[in-house]
C-alpha cells in the first residue's frame, strides 16, 4: 500500500432557491434550483493499495461502511473503469448527516474525481458525472465544481456567476430524511417556471419549506431566530437553514448571539468548489 493522500476538500452545497415544478413518470420530482458551494468541507484522504479492496478507515455511526457514499463511489469508478487497485478512505466529516448540505454527495464526489487521478483511470468529467448521479442526484454539480442552475431532478446544469455572500447556516438537531419530504401529500409539486433573471430579482423560495417547518419544529424554530436578523431559507430538504450577510463580521456577529446550545457556523458562497483547485494542483 502506498501511503496517505494529502486531504481532498468535499464543500457543503446551499440550494440558494429550490422550486417542485413537476414530476416524472417514475415518481422522482423535477426541480428547478441553484446549486452554490460554501467554503465548509469534508476532508478525504486517500492510501492506494494493490490488494483490490476498498475500505473505510472512519465509518459514520448508523451508516454501514458498503452503504457509504465514499465507499459506493470508489467502486462505481472501479467497475466503470476496470482498474484491479484498491484503496483505504478517511474521512474527516465536519458536515451534518441530512442537513441538506449534500455532504454524503460531496464525499463521493470527491471521491469520484480524487480516486480518478489517484488510480490514474482516465475518465473525463462528464463520465465521472454520470457516473456520480447513479449515486445521488446531487452528486454531478460537486463533480463538475461550478455553482450552477439546475433543473430535471439537478443533473441538468448551467454554471452561472453569482453574488458569492458570507451566510451564516443553521445546524438544527435533526436530520430530515429527503424522501420523507417527498412524500408528503401536502408538498407543492406545481410551481411555475422561472428565470434567472427571477432569481436575481428575488421572485423564489424552498418549496419545501412549508412541509418541513411543520413536520420539524426545531426547523422551524431555528429558522425564526434567524430570521429576525435577515430573510432565511432551508437549503435542499433541510435541516440546515441559511440567511446572507454583507460582510464576514456582520456574520460572526450573529453567529456569536446565538442561544446557547444551538449550533451555527459562517461560510462564504464559493461560485468553483475547492475540488477544483486541489485537482489542478494534484495534475501539476
Ligand atoms: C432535493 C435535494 C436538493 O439538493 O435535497 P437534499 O438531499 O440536498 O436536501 C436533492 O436533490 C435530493 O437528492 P438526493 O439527496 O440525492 O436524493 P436521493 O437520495 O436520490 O432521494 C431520496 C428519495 O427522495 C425522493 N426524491 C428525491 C429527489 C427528487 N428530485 N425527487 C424525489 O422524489 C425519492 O423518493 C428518492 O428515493
Ligand atoms: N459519506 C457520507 N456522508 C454523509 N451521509 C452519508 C454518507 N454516506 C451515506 N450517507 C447517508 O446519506 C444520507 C444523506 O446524507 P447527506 O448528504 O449528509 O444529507 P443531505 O442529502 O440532506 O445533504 C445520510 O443520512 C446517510 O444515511
Amino acid at each position: 500500500m502506498s501511503g496517505w493522500s494529502e486531504d481532498w476538500p468535499a464543500p457543503a452545497k446551499l440550494n440558494r432557491f429550490l422550486h417542485i415544478v413537476g414530476r416524472r413518470a417514475d415518481g422522482y420530482h423535477r426541480l428547478q434550483t441553484l446549486f452554490q458551494f460554501i467554503d465548509r468541507c469534508d476532508s478525504l484522504a486517500f492510501a492506494v493499495g494493490d490488494d483490490g479492496r476498498i475500505e473505510l478507515e472512519t465509518p459514520l455511526l448508523g451508516v454501514a461502511p458498503q452503504a457509504d457514499l465514499s465507499v459506493r463511489a470508489a467502486q462505481a469508478l472501479r467497475e466503470a473503469s476496470g482498474v484491479t487497485a484498491g484503496v483505504r478512505i478517511r474521512v474527516v466529516k465536519r458536515l451534518p448527516l441530512g442537513g441538506g448540505l449534500g455532504g454524503g454527495s460531496s464525499d463521493a464526489a470527491t471521491t469520484l474525481v480524487a480516486l480518478n487521478h489517484l488510480w490514474g483511470c482516465g475518465l473525463d468529467v462528464d463520465a465521472l458525472a454520470g457516473l456520480g448521479l447513479g449515486l445521488g442526484a446531487d452528486v454531478p454539480v460537486f463533480v463538475r465544481g461550478c455553482a450552477a442552475w439546475a433543473e430535471g431532478v439537478g443533473e441538468l446544469l448551467t454554471p452561472v456567476e453569482v453574488d458569492e455572500p458570507w451566510f451564516v447556516v443553521l445546524v438544527p438537531g435533526t436530520a430530515v430524511a429527503t424522501r420523507s419530504v417527498f412524500e408528503d401529500p401536502e408538498l407543492t409539486r406545481d410551481s411555475p417556471l422561472i428565470t434567472i433573471r427571477d432569481f436575481l430579482a428575488g421572485a423564489c423560495r424552498n418549496d419545501c419549506e412549508a412541509v418541513v417547518y411543520r413536520r420539524f419544529p426545531a426547523v422551524a424554530e431555528a429558522a425564526g431566530w434567524l430570521g429576525n436578523y435577515a430573510p432565511t431559507r432551508l437549503t435542499g430538504t433541510g435541516a440546515c437553514v441559511f440567511a446572507a450577510f454583507a460582510s464576514q463580521d456582520d456574520a460572526r456577529r450573529v453567529c456569536a448571539a446565538l442561544p446557547p446550545g444551538w449550533e451555527g457556523f459562517v461560510a462564504r458562497g464559493r461560485n468553483r468548489s475547492p475540488l477544483l483547485r486541489r485537482l489542478a494542483a494534484a495534475q501539476r
